[in-house]
């Protein structure tokens, strides 16, 4: 599982590219075949600021449906996925620092793969945001 993981972000970290999944910059922690949970750490980076110096809530829900949607790939098997749809509660402010997102897949059907996501501050282990969401496999 941890090779499958390791294909898929090698896959979407293309270091000669700007694109989202590749500046976020996600790194795996591990995962867990049996119970379909993953977690993934990203450090924040000034350019997801916003003008408080928080991270801005367009770069964490990117982080969820990064972090989410990597799991849906890796577990489904083979592919890629599109999300469907995405939910984000922000609890509190991302400030400088690593977060840790621990995505559980709660169901992998035959059409759609449905995930949940809790992100926690690395260092105080503290609940910031959770999310949930929906992906397909992609087809195209
Ligand atoms: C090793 C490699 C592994 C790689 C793993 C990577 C992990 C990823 C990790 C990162 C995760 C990040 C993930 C992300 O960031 S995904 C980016 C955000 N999500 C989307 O853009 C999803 C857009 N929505 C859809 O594609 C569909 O609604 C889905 C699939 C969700 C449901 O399907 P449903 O059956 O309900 O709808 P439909 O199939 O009839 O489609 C609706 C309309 O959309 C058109 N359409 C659809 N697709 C394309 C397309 N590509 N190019 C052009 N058009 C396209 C389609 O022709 C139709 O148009 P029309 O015929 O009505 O005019």
């Amino acid at each position: 599982m941890e090779a499958r993981f390791q294909e898929i972000l090698n896959h979407i970290k293309q270091p000669k590219e700007i694109r989202l999944n590749n500046m976020l910059d996600p790194f795996f922690l591990g995962a867990d075949e049996e119970e379909m949970t993953a977690d993934i750490l990203f450090c924040t980076q000034e350019w997801e600021w916003n003008q408080r110096n928080e991270i801005h809530g367009g770069a964490i829900a990117s982080m969820f449906d990064t972090a989410m949607g990597v799991c849906a790939a890796a577990f489904q098997g083979q592919g890629s996925v599109s999300t469907a749809d995405l939910q984000v509660s922000f609890i509190r402010p991302f400030l400088s620092g690593a977060f840790i997102f621990s995505t559980q897949i709660t169901s992998m059907g035959k059409t759609l793969i449905r995930a949940t996501c809790v992100a926690r501050e690395k260092q105080s282990g503290k609940i910031v945001a959770t999310a949930s969401g929906t992906f397909v496999p992609f087809k195209k």
